[in-house]
């Protein structure tokens, strides 16, 4: 066996497998014996007698590599399985044991696919960090197995897929410290630096960090965050305080990193969640510089890169976010924390309707937003969970100077202006 996959087959058959179907995940574990008679897990129990399955699991040690192989797969699965494979997310975790989730897909096949599909495995497990297994049912169908494949050696010890309780919440959390938020600038970096050699740009975005700044200095001014959904009205509230405040405007990810923008907004979490976390220390740079001269309004900060980052790591309802209080929600301590945080809510069908009257939606994340109220939901409530600096919502929905008023009479009252 490939001393890569060593690891995984620690504790086998204590791992659980979670498969997304239908936007929520769905567990099952494997079993060397049943006792009795069980219940098929529901991953298996609506496929069809003539159905096989496999599954994909990406092990590479090198993290960041292995992110950028699972991203990739997908298309790749997408574009060489037969039409009907449905291909879906899932992963393989150890209950509650951080660190231990390992990413990757799972699919089903007609057995007169086996040919093509034989041909793709194999190659695949030839080139790259990929572990493969393969289900399939009983006779009778009441009963499914899962093998390791392995294009070399066909005789394979055989276990039983179980069904397996859901955990607390949704395992992506096991994993997200450090790949989906960063909590220091060095972690950002790290990344960043690692993947120099596969995408250039990283070069011209390191060149643009801060030299260190001292988190705990407190401003001379007030420093304003304006948070919220996309559409919520931040560009107009921010643009109208700094008018009304005489204030200086800033924005995270900073004016210097818009031409990369795009190019890091294509690669998988780990890179591109570095790539904002890194945006907000040059922000918060430029704000330590501007709050000696005047107020400063920021749109956008680090509630963003955190909230979008977790709610997009898990799936399904607000309950599988990481719990309220949870380390994923502390705020970096080598970032500057703002005065206060305005975040703007607005209910869905006005959102929408602004998003309308504006035109052209922007990244596939504020599509997916619009589509999905199970998203939106959990971005909002990750927003809420944060701790750090004082963070006030405030309904959007009434007139853009009725909202600015309002907002206006919070800075005076918390940041005595
Ligand atoms: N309070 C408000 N009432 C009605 N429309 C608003 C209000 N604030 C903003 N808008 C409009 O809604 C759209 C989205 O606002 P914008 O400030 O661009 O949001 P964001 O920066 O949060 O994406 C714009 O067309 C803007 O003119
Ligand atoms: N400080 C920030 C700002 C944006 N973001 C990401 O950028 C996306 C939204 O940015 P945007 O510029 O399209 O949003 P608006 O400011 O136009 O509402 C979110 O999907 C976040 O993932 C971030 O991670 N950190």
């Amino acid at each position: 066996m490939a001393r890569h996959l060593k690891p995984l087959f620690q504790r086998w058959s204590s791992r659980v497998f979670s498969v997304e179907l239908d936007g929520a995940p769905l567990y099952f574990g494997i079993r060397e014996k049943l006792r009795g008679a069980t219940v098929l897990p529901a991953v298996f129990s609506r496929l069809q007698k003539e159905d096989r399955c496999y599954s994909l699991l990406v092990c590479s040690r090198d993290r960041i590599r292995g992110d950028r192989f699972h991203w990739e797969l997908r298309d790749k699965l997408l574009k060489d399985l037969p039409p009907g494979s449905d291909v879906a997310t899932m992963s393989s975790f150890l209950p509650d044991e951080k660190g231990s989730l390992v990413k990757g897909y799972f699919f089903k096949s007609r057995a007169e696919n086996s040919p093509l599909i034989e041909g793709i495995l194999s190659d695949l497990e030839h080139t790259d960090p990929v572990l493969v297994c393969s289900y399939s049912q009983s006779e009778d169908g009441q009963q499914w197995t899962q093998s390791l494949w392995s294009h070399a050696e066909k005789k394979q010890m055989k276990f039983y897929v179980v069904p397996s309780e859901a955990p607390k919440h949704h395992p992506s959390a096991l994993n997200m410290i450090n790949s989906d938020v960063f909590y220091s600038l060095d972690e950002a970096c790290d990344v960043l630096k690692k993947c120099g050699d596969i995408i250039p740009e990283t070069q011209s975005v390191l060149r643009m960090l801060p030299s260190r700044v001292d988190a705990r200095r407190k401003p001379d001014f007030p420093v304003i965050v304006i948070e919220g959904l996309d559409a919520t009205g931040k560009t107009t509230l921010t643009e109208s305080l700094r008018d009304s405040l005489g204030a200086t405007l800033l924005r995270s990810p900073p004016q210097c990193l818009s031409t990369w923008r795009a190019r890091f907004d294509r690669e998988p979490p780990i890179i591109r969640r570095a790539f904002y976390a890194v945006g907000n220390y040059i922000t918060a740079e430029q704000i330590c510089q501007e709050s000696a001269k005047s107020p400063v309004i920021v749109d956008r900060f680090w509630h963003s890169t955190a909230a979008y980052a977790i709610a997009t790591a898990v799936t399904g309802p607000v309950s599988n976010l990481p719990h309220d209080g949870s380390e994923v929600y502390c705020w970096p301590s080598d970032l500057l924390q703002p005065s206060l945080v305005v975040l703007l809510t607005l209910d869905p069908e006005e959102r929408t309707r602004r998003l309308r009257n504006r035109g052209l939606m922007k990244t596939d994340e504020e599509q997916e937003l619009d589509h999905n109220k199970l998203f939106r939901d959990r971005v909002e409530e990750a927003y809420r969970r944060i701790i750090g600096p004082l963070c006030i919502t405030v309904d959007a929905s009434p007139s853009a100077d009725l909202v600015l008023q309002q907002v206006l009479l919070l800075i005076r009252a918390k940041c005595h202006l």
